[in-house]
């Protein structure tokens, strides 16, 4: 029963001027709205979204000793019961593996990623689907530029090669005994810029609406869901608000969640200062500094 608009970002990716801005002004408004939207005609294909869940249920399946090879960093494997929301001392009931930029001709990346050896199509699998999903997510931040009335590539350098991470999410049944002040993820809002979230496998998404009530989001199989973050809070001021969110326990039958959240991030020498046309007390602080404060408040290791 949610009302979030859904938009078609070919409308953007392949329209013309006046659909362009349609689109843009939309998105935008959408984003005030509710913090939430739903994006088809995003690019990413429906057989690499398939295969993407296979490779990460293939992954989480295995030993726990053979996960925990890939523990330690941002990058690599984050074993149950590590990260909490800030606002919460309880962890949430989750795994996960993050995987950052690969380098390329011309690109120079901050960090390197790690990859397991089991399964085999993991690493062509993430690095084609974080391809995939930086491109969509560039191109929302140009439609966004574009309704800000800055120039439409305004984002483009400040994001490339930064610190983009792909998130693959595993919620286990929740264990017998399990403490029942602990969810799945308790109410947080995104670090980044925007968040393109896959999470059609399972229910259990909930954002806050502006009048303080807990919405289910619910997508299509080929959808992707975008949110903003803190740091596109910041940066306009506050005209486009990160939304508050959670992932509740089943209420159904007890079984595996798997999502994959993109976090589109800067550079971490781009300063995070209110846009041309915003107003803002926060103080600037470059985007590395902020995300490493907020990663160390989270129980997370630095970026
Ligand atoms: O699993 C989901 O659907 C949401 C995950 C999420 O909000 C996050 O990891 O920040
Ligand atoms: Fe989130």
């Amino acid at each position: 029963m949610s009302s979030i608009p859904r938009f078609d970002l070919r409308e953007f990716t392949g329209g013309g001027d006046a659909a362009r801005r349609e689109f843009a002004s939309g998105l935008v408004a959408g984003l005030k709205r509710y913090g939430f939207i739903v994006v088809s005609g995003h690019g990413v294909p429906q057989a690499l979204m398939e295969d993407a869940y296979r490779a990460s249920a293939a992954f989480f399946a295995l030993p726990e000793a053979e996960k925990r090879r890939h523990a330690g960093a941002l990058r690599g494997y984050t074993p149950f019961g590590i990260e909490h929301a800030r606002q919460s001392d309880k962890p949430d009931l989750k795994e996960f593996w993050q995987i950052g930029h690969e380098p390329a001709p011309g690109l120079t990346v901050e960090h390197p990623n790690t990859w397991p050896e089991h399964p085999a199509e993991f690493r062509a699998t993430f690095t084609a689907l974080f391809d995939a999903l930086f491109d969509a997510g560039g191109s929302l931040l140009s439609a966004i530029a574009l309704d800000f009335g800055l120039e439409e590539e305004f984002f483009d350098a400040r994001i490339a090669g930064g610190q983009s991470l792909l998130r693959l999410l595993h919620y286990p049944p929740v264990p017998e005994g399990t403490d029942p002040g602990c969810v799945r993820a308790a109410a947080h809002e995104d670090i980044n810029l925007i968040t393109l979230l896959i999470a059609a496998n399972g229910a259990g998404l909930e954002l806050l609406d502006r009048d303080g009530r807990w919405l289910p989001v619910e997508a299509g199989r080929e959808d992707i869901i975008v949110d903003t973050g803190d740091m596109m809070a910041r940066i306009t001021g506050g005209v486009l608000p990160a939304t508050t969110h959670r992932v509740v326990n089943p209420a159904g039958p007890n079984v595996s969640r798997y999502s994959m959240p993109f976090f589109v991030q800067p550079r971490s020498e781009v300063l995070l200062e209110p846009l041309p046309g915003c107003r803002s007390d926060a103080e600037p602080i470059t985007a590395g500094e902020y995300l490493n404060q907020r990663l160390k408040e989270i129980g997370l290791p630095a970026a």
